[in-house]
């Protein structure tokens, strides 16, 4: 209940659209108790004076239509207190998933790659839509099952002071035995999520690695292996409807058990005589509505905790910190449509509103995109974690523009973490990254990302068509210079080849396109960037020496004019670095030309001696 509470003042905090939901919920909840008192009331009144007055028609037919009326102005706040709930739940629950897209896009890949993404998915998806019915039913539900209780007792209170105190002390009762099923049921509900985002990150696990699985003959054991997961799922299922269960049944007993009390009560001093039947038939028809709410909010339990668990993961998610440098003041203007068929339509979410101010970073001067800039790393030390020794320490490193910087050191040394550093997906713990003296802390980090192009050993594909992929580096490019760049990298051939030409179809993650095939597409993507500094970790690394060769006039011309950082795993292209900096156990431990470096005994020399054994191997 504690958590329920703290997930609603969250809500109502990240999204000011659950307090007028709340506030609807609350007037209409309100009006509907007064009316039904009021229903009672003349219902009551005809009744008397029917039966037991002997009323004529002509006399009790002003009161029926009252009836009439408040029958239906109560149908009509019912449906009307439905369909607002309803539709600002799907208001709050688009809100919401847009908030959680955005917020995960900033906290960027190093952060996502800690995370299991099946669970990820799971909560951006099913989560948000469990939330809908705890805003939609259980809310509303919870907010008529204090006010309408609360109304009809006050009036009660007014005529008959023993029904009164019945109901004082069965309703603390009930909201007691709801307390403490409630804490059982959280922790079976949470249980209950969290086997199931665990079914979700194993499911995208054995997708992703099915390869492999079959390669060593394993998939039959990670179906078992997923079973598990799926039963544990249906127990812990079985678990929370059991609570929901059992707490409908306490409800419904003590409601039921406290309505034949009262209902006895007044029977016997009707009897006696010391009542009046109006009086006694009016309070007999509240007692049922005094405790309807909550019955009612016993059967939207099970709803409920769904909506309050996952809840408690989304804000999780939307308070994370990124480890990285993060665009202040940008805002994803639209609903993101996580399934669109173009990336193209992700980028235009991600710009600016027209006209819209990019606050509140003030920018000192960065100069124009192709500016020339010097990049100075100052005692740039970096943890993952500070309860761990540092992955760099103390690195200190000047980048000239123009420059062509080779990293290497053996595996492990802290090379992609330097680059991960450098493109703000990281932040360093101590010291400072310089871009032209200015902190790159300081600097709008997308306005820096868009002076970079980076190819990778491994380039995602996204769904969508190849043009779209290409234009991913930028989206206002024009055919011709998107063909212009394909032919560089030696991709405009086998793309006209292909059934649809620029327009084909691909897959998620690139699925039918060969290695050499993506990589590219990766080359003519950065081509098409066209931006001043180039970071490599070694693109053609896995490919073969064909296919590697084929491409090197492309990556020839991406370089050419521009300063480099690469990451270098071979001969040739430590070769052709003005510069080699050699890293060990995040230190820099050698640096300068390779004649130089070649001229001392040192991990440089012993790396190379290594390289061309493997090279030539
Ligand atoms: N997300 C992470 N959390 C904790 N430690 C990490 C994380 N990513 C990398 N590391 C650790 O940081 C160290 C440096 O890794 P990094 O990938 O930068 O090395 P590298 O020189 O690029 O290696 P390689 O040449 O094999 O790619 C390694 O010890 C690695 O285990």
């Amino acid at each position: 209940m504690k958590e329920i509470r703290i997930h609603i003042k969250q809500l109502v905090r990240q999204i000011p659209m659950v307090r007028v939901l709340l506030a609807v919920t609350v007037g209409v909840g309100l009006t509907s108790g007064v009316l039904l008192i009021l229903q009672a009331y003349y219902l009551a009144r005809v009744v008397n004076a029917v039966f037991l007055e002997h009323a004529p028609l002509h006399q009790v037919s002003p009161w029926l239509w009252i009836l009439f009326g408040l029958i239906i102005t109560r149908g009509v706040l019912t449906w009307l207190d439905q369909a607002v709930a309803a539709h600002l739940a799907v208001r709050v629950k688009t809100d919401l998933r847009r908030r959680l897209i955005a917020h995960l896009l900033r906290l960027g890949p190093v952060w996502s790659a800690q995370e299991q993404r099946g669970e990820l998915v799971n909560t951006a998806m099913t989560g948000i839509e469990q939330l809908e019915s705890f805003l939609s039913r259980y809310l509303p539900q919870m907010a008529l099952s204090a006010l309408m209780p609360l109304a009809i007792f006050g009036f009660v209170l007014t005529r008959d002071s023993l029904t009164a105190f019945i109901l004082a002390v069965a309703a603390p009762l009930i909201v007691f035995f709801m307390i403490l099923i409630g804490k059982a049921a959280e922790s079976a509900s949470s249980r209950q999520w969290q086997q199931l985002s665990l079914l979700a990150a194993r499911f995208l696990d054995v997708l992703e690695g099915l390869t492999t699985l079959k390669i060593f003959g394993r998939s039959k054991a990670r179906a078992e292996w997923m079973g598990r997961a799926s039963e544990a799922y249906r127990l812990a299922t079985m678990r929370t409807l059991r609570v929901a269960f059992l707490s409908s049944f306490l409800l419904e007993l003590f409601a039921t058990l406290s309505t034949a009390v009262v209902a006895v009560t007044l029977g016997l001093r009707l009897v006696a005589d010391r009542m009046p039947f109006f009086t006694a038939f009016l309070i007999l028809l509240l007692t049922p509505e005094f405790f309807q709410p909550l019955r009612a909010l016993g059967s939207e339990f099970h709803a409920g905790l769904n909506g309050v668990t996952a809840a408690g993961r989304i804000f999780e998610i939307l308070e994370a910190k990124s480890p990285g440098l993060v665009q202040d003041g940008w805002k994803i203007q639209k609903d993101m449509r996580v399934s669109c068929a173009s990336y193209n339509d992700i980028h235009r979410d991600l710009q600016p509103k027209q006209g819209a101010k990019r606050e509140p970073w003030i920018p000192t001067h960065h100069g124009s995109r192709n500016e020339p800039f010097t990049i100075d790393f100052v005692d740039v030390t970096f943890s993952y974690d500070p309860g761990l020794p540092p992955i760099l320490h103390d690195i200190n490193l000047t980048v000239r523009p123009g420059e062509t910087l080779a990293l290497v050191g053996p595996s492990g040394a802290g090379k992609s973490t330097l680059l991960d550093l450098l493109q703000g997906f990281l932040r360093p713990t101590a010291g400072e990254i310089l871009i032209n003296g200015q902190a790159l802390s300081d600097w709008p980090i997308d306005e820096w990302r868009r002076r970079m192009a980076v190819l990778r050993q491994h380039t995602h594909i996204f769904a969508g068509t190849v043009m779209d992929n290409l234009r991913l580096a930028r989206p206002n490019a024009s055919m011709e210079e998107v063909i212009s760049a394909a032919r560089t990298a030696k991709a405009h051939d086998w793309i006209v080849s292909l059934p649809q030409g620029y327009n084909t179809p691909l897959g998620e993650g690139g699925y039918g396109l060969s290695g050499g095939q993506i990589q590219r597409l990766a080359v003519a993507r950065a081509l098409l960037k066209d931006a001043p500094l180039v970071l490599l970790d070694e693109p053609t690394a896995h490919l073969d020496p064909e296919t590697e060769s084929s491409m090197q006039e492309g990556i020839t011309r991406l370089l050419a004019g521009r300063t480099v950082i690469v990451v270098a795993h071979r001969l040739s292209t430590v070769n052709r670095a003005n510069r080699i900096i050699v890293m060990e156990d995040g230190k820099i431990v050698e640096q300068g030309s390779q004649s130089e470096l070649m001229a001392v005994q040192g991990m440089y020399r012993r790396l190379r001696t290594a390289y061309a054994g493997g090279e030539e191997a």
